[in-house]
């Protein structure tokens, strides 16, 4: 049709790529003099922290029908070592893609140290290192040639990037398979070149979907130290992990989310209120079954 033509008349057509509508994808609001047991109003969340290293006011994703991030509000303070933990489905990988700019909100915004994240991607990209979860590497390339490729893209003088390459294929225990072809690592292996990647630049916040996920028991201790010390620095680290036990030891911070929600945010133990992060979790998020289900599966 050229550009000339009068548009169509008849009822609007459908566009199965446009967005859905706001109101669709926001809750229910309460109406005035409903009976008593309506949901009431919630406050509106406090504007955006200018001094936490990520402050997230009302973030929101939804993939066709399903909602994946439904409003999180969420303050990382500067310097935290801050966990995010919940079920297989949550959200956390959404939320967390959300705020290191690899995929964009429905509605909501993302601060960092008090700007605007995605008004500017650019800049705000310069201050993270990021680990995603389950993004393809160049994996033809070696581990060297990965982690020189990751600091060159940052713009970084190359003699800079050759010590701290090597530094960390000898931190990460990759040094003897620095030539090998990143194809040919284990899934741990991977996953330690990615982190290596992640922290060539020494970012001001580093963002680890799931840093652990098949590593190594001194592989984890070696990369624990390396996070820590990096947080004494002054670096503010937010890793997703599904072992409690891991997040209550080395996090400072927790936030557990469930269908998209926070359901409990703060210092670990301001989270886990006396009981270990793990019953806290179970208690807030439900959803252990019974294998009462499966009787078919015992042996004889
Ligand atoms: N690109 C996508 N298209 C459709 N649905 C998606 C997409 N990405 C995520 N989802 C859905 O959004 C929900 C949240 O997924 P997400 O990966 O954020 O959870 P998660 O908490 O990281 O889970 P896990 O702990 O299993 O890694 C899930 O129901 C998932 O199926």
């Amino acid at each position: 049709m050229s550009a000339q033509q009068p548009p169509p008349s008849g009822p609007p057509r459908l566009d199965p790529f446009a967005p859905p509508a706001p109101d669709a994808l926001r809750p229910p609001r309460p109406v005035a003099g409903q009976p008593q047991g309506a949901p009431q109003p919630t406050a509106p969340p406090p504007p955006p922290d200018p001094n936490a290293a990520f402050s997230i006011r009302g973030l929101w994703k939804r993939f066709g029908d399903k909602t994946a991030v439904a409003g999180v509000d969420l303050d990382v303070p500067s310097g935290s070592f801050y966990g995010i933990v919940g079920p297989n489905g949550a959200g956390k990988t959404t939320m967390l893609s959300m705020a290191t700019g690899l995929l964009r909100p429905d509605f909501g915004t993302v601060s960092i140290h008090g700007a605007d994240f995605w008004s500017d991607p650019v800049a705000g990209k310069r201050r993270l290192g990021v680990l995603p979860d389950g993004v393809r590497l160049f994996d033809r390339l070696t581990g060297e040639q990965l982690i020189t490729y990751a600091g060159l893209l940052r713009g970084m003088d190359r003699d800079v990037v050759a010590e701290r390459t090597a530094d960390l294929l000898r931190a990460l225990d990759l040094a003897a398979d620095a030539k090998t072809l990143v194809v040919d690592y284990s899934a741990g292996m991977t996953k330690k070149v990615a982190l290596a990647s992640a922290l060539i630049h020494a970012p001001a916040i580093l963002v680890l979907d799931e840093p652990f996920e098949a590593v190594d028991p001194v592989s984890a201790a070696n990369i624990r130290d390396i996070l820590a010390s990096y947080v004494r620095s002054g670096g503010t680290v937010v890793v997703s992990s599904h072992v409690m036990d891991l997040v209550q030891r080395m996090c400072d911070h927790v936030a557990i989310i469930a269908s998209g929600r926070i359901l409990a945010a703060g210092t670990v133990d301001e989270v886990r209120a006396g009981a270990s992060l793990e019953d806290r979790f179970v208690d807030l998020v439900g959803g252990r079954q019974s294998a009462e289900g499966l009787a078919w599966l015992r042996s004889s």
